[in-house]
C-alpha cells in the first residue's frame, strides 16, 4: 500500500480534542476541524463533515464525551442523566445510519455497566468507549475485507457506489476493504467508482482514496453503470450499507438499488459489505428503515453552482432500500451470508 490508512482517518481524539477531517472539503483540501462541544459534532454529522455509517457512530461517541466531560453531577444518577441528554441530540443529526444509534446505545450501556463509580471515572468510561469502537472499527472492517476477498479474484473488474470506504470507517472502508488487501496481495483489481449524485461521495471521496492508495480506479458517472457492466468490464459490485433490515433489505446510498438492478438484469454478483454494527435487527424490513431527505440545494446548487431553476420542486431522498432479492451476499466481520439469514451473522 501507498500510503497509510492513517491519511484517511474521518475522525482522530488527540490530547483533550476531536480532530476531524473536513469530508466536504476533499479531494481539493485536506482540511482537519477541531471540535469541542456535542454541537459542534452534531453539526458536522448533519452536514457531512463527517458521514458514512461508521464514522457517524464514531464521532457520535467521542461528541457524548465532550458533552459530559465538563460534567458537575453530584451523583451517578445525575451523570446518567447528562449522558442520556446529550445522546438523544446527537441522535438527532441523521436518522438513517443506524451506526449513529448503535454507537450512542453502547456508551450508554458502558457507563450503566461500571455501575456506582465516581463521576470522574464514568467520565473515564465514555472516552475509553469511544476510543474501543474505533480501534475495533478498524479490525472489522479489515475481516470483512478478507472475507470479501474470497469471492473476488486477481484482476476483476468491481463496482462500487458512494464511498464506503476508509474515509467512512476507522480504517480500509467496508466495501474498499477488498481492494487495500488485493493491493497488499500484489492483486490488479479493477475498481470503477460511480460518482454519486447529488453529493459525489464517489468522485470526491472513493476516486481520492482508492487513486491515492495507488488502486487501479475509474470514475464514471451514475448513468454510465449500465454500459459498463454491459461492456463486460464488471464482475461484481460491493457496495456498503447505513442500515440491514432484519429480512436482508439494505438500505443505502440513493442510487444503490438501481446499481442492483441492473447487476441483476447483466448475472452480476451483487454484495453488501456491512459490519455487525449497520445490522438492526430491530427494525423488520427495509419499508420500515428512515430514509432522510436532504435539502433541495443539493441538487439544485451542486457544489455551489445553480444547474436547476429558482422554486423548482425537488425530491432528494440521501438513501434508497435495496429488496434482499437483489442481493446475493451480505459480507460481515462474522462470514458470508445470503439476506434473508442475515439474523445468523450475530449469533
Ligand atoms: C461504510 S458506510 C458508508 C455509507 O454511508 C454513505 O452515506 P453518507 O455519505 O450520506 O453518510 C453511503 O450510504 C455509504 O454506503
Amino acid at each position: 500500500m501507498t500510503i497509510s490508512q492513517e491519511t484517511f482517518a474521518p475522525v482522530k481524539w488527540e490530547g483533550d480534542a476531536l480532530l476531524l477531517l473536513d469530508q466536504t472539503r476533499l479531494p481539493v483540501e485536506t482540511i482537519f476541524l477541531t471540535l469541542n462541544t456535542p454541537e459542534e459534532v452534531w453539526a458536522a454529522i448533519r452536514h457531512l463533515q463527517v458521514r458514512g455509517a461508521p464514522a457517524i457512530g464514531m464521532a457520535a461517541a467521542y461528541g457524548l464525551y465532550l458533552g459530559v466531560r465538563g460534567s458537575q453531577a453530584a451523583d451517578v444518577q445525575a451523570f446518567r442523566e447528562e449522558l442520556n441528554t446529550q445522546a438523544d441530540y446527537l441522535a438527532t443529526a441523521r436518522p438513517t445510519a443506524v451506526n449513529l444509534f448503535w454507537a450512542l446505545d453502547r456508551v450508554k450501556a458502558r457507563v450503566q455497566r461500571e455501575g456506582e463509580q465516581p463521576v470522574e471515572a464514568l467520565k473515564a468510561a465514555v472516552l475509553d468507549e469511544a476510543l474501543t469502537i474505533q480501534r475495533e472499527d478498524a479490525e472489522v472492517c479489515r475481516t470483512i475485507g478478507e472475507n470479501l476477498l474470497t469471492l473476488l479474484h486477481d484482476g476483476m473488474g468491481v463496482l462500487t457506489h458512494c464511498n464506503p470506504g476508509a474515509l467512512a470507517t476507522a480504517a480500509y472502508g467496508t466495501a474498499t476493504a477488498p481492494f487495500y488487501l488485493a493491493k497488499e496481495r500484489g492483486w490488479n483489481l479493477k475498481v470503477y467508482a460511480d460518482e454519486t449524485r447529488p453529493v459525489l461521495q464517489g468522485a470526491r471521496l472513493t476516486a481520492y482514496e482508492l487513486q491515492q492508495a495507488g488502486i487501479d480506479v475509474t470514475l464514471i458517472c451514475d448513468n454510465m453503470a449500465a454500459m459498463v457492466m454491459g461492456q463486460g468490464k464488471v464482475q461484481a459490485v460491493i457496495v456498503g450499507t447505513d442500515r440491514v433490515a432484519a429480512n436482508g433489505d439494505v438500505a443505502n446510498k440513493i442510487g444503490t438499488y438501481g446499481v442492483a438492478v441492473l447487476a441483476k438484469a447483466h448475472g452480476i454478483p451483487f454484495y453488501v459489505a456491512s459490519p455487525l454494527s449497520s445490522i438492526d435487527l430491530e427494525t423488520p424490513t427495509g419499508a420500515d428503515i428512515p430514509i432522510e431527505e436532504r435539502p433541495a440545494e443539493e441538487i439544485t446548487h451542486g457544489l455551489g453552482k445553480q444547474v436547476a431553476p429558482d422554486g423548482i420542486k425537488v425530491y432528494n431522498p440521501a438513501f434508497d432500500v435495496t429488496p434482499a432479492a437483489y442481493i446475493t451476499a451480505i459480507v460481515t466481520e462474522t462470514g458470508i451470508f445470503k439476506p434473508e439469514e442475515i439474523r445468523n451473522s450475530k449469533k
